[in-house]
C-alpha cells in the first residue's frame, strides 16, 4: 500500500436537501453543488441557500464553476459557501484576486494533461483536482499521471485529490496504488442519475475497511 494516510471525500452535485443532508451524515470532508449553468446537475444560488442551513459546519461547501466572473464568485461566498472550485481555464491571476479578496479555500481541477502548468497557480490554491475538463462526466483520469500530479503537488504544498468515475469498485485500486489525498465522486454515488444513500455508504464502508476514512 503506496499511502498509509486516511482520505479527504468530497461529494458533489446535489440539488436537494434530503441528499446533501443524508451525506452530511457521513465521514465526508466536503459536500459541491454545480453552479456551472445547464449542465445536469446545475442548481441555482438559491436553491444551495436554502441547502446549506442542513449542512454542519465541519463539512466544507463546496460552489462548483467553470470560467466564473469575480461577482459570481462573490456571490457564491455571500451566502455562505465555505470554498471555491474552479473547473475551467481560469488563471493564476484570477485565483489570486480570489484569495486576496476573500482568502477562501480554491479548489482548481487539472486534466492530466496540464499539470505541469500547477507550479503557476502554487501560491493561489489549496487543492489540485485531477478530473476531466467537462467534470461530473463518471469517466476514469489517465491514473499514469497521479505520481507525477503528486510530486508537483508536494513540491508546492498543495494537497492532491482525485475525480473522474470513482465508485464502489475502484476506489480501492485508486488508494491502494497511489499516494492521494482526496477524491471527489459525483455519478459513483447516484443510481439513474440521482445520488443514492446506499452508493454514498458503500464508498466509506470500502474505505474504513482499509483504515482510509478521515474522522
Ligand atoms: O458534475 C457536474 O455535472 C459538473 C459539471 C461541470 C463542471 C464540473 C462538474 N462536476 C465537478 C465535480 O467535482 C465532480 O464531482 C467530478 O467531476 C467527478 O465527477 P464523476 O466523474 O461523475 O464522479
Amino acid at each position: 500500500m503506496t499511502n498509509i494516510n486516511p482520505i479527504s471525500i468530497k461529494y458533489c452535485g446535489f440539488r436537494t436537501i434530503e441528499d446533501a443532508k443524508f451525506a452530511a451524515t457521513l465521514p465526508i470532508q466536503a459536500i459541491g453543488f454545480i453552479l456551472v449553468p445547464n449542465r445536469k446537475r446545475t442548481v441555482s444560488l438559491e436553491q444551495v441557500a436554502e441547502i446549506l442551513p442542513h449542512i454542519p459546519k465541519h463539512i466544507q461547501t463546496v460552489g462548483v464553476f467553470q470560467n466564473p466572473s469575480l461577482v459570481e464568485v462573490s456571490e457564491a461566498i455571500a451566502i455562505g459557501l465555505t470554498m471555491i472550485q474552479l473547473h475551467g481555464q481560469e488563471s493564476p491571476s484570477f485565483c489570486q484576486q480570489i484569495k486576496q479578496r476573500w482568502d477562501i479555500p480554491i479548489i482548481k481541477v487539472f486534466p492530466e494533461s496540464k499539470i505541469e502548468e500547477i507550479s503557476f497557480f502554487k501560491s493561489y490554491i489549496d487543492i489540485i483536482l485531477l478530473d476531466h475538463a467537462a467534470g461530473g462526466a463518471g469517466v476514469p483520469i489517465d491514473w499514469s499521471r497521479i505520481p507525477s500530479a503528486k510530486a508537483i503537488a508536494d513540491q508546492n504544498s498543495v494537497s492532491l485529490w482525485i475525480a473522474g468515475g470513482l465508485n464502489e469498485t475502484n476506489i480501492a485500486d485508486l488508494y491502494h496504488n497511489y499516494e492521494i489525498d482526496g477524491i471527489d465522486l459525483s455519478s459513483g454515488i447516484e443510481i439513474d442519475g440521482q445520488k443514492n444513500n446506499q452508493k454514498m455508504i458503500e464508498i466509506i464502508e470500502r474505505m474504513d475497511r482499509h483504515g482510509k476514512v478521515r474522522k
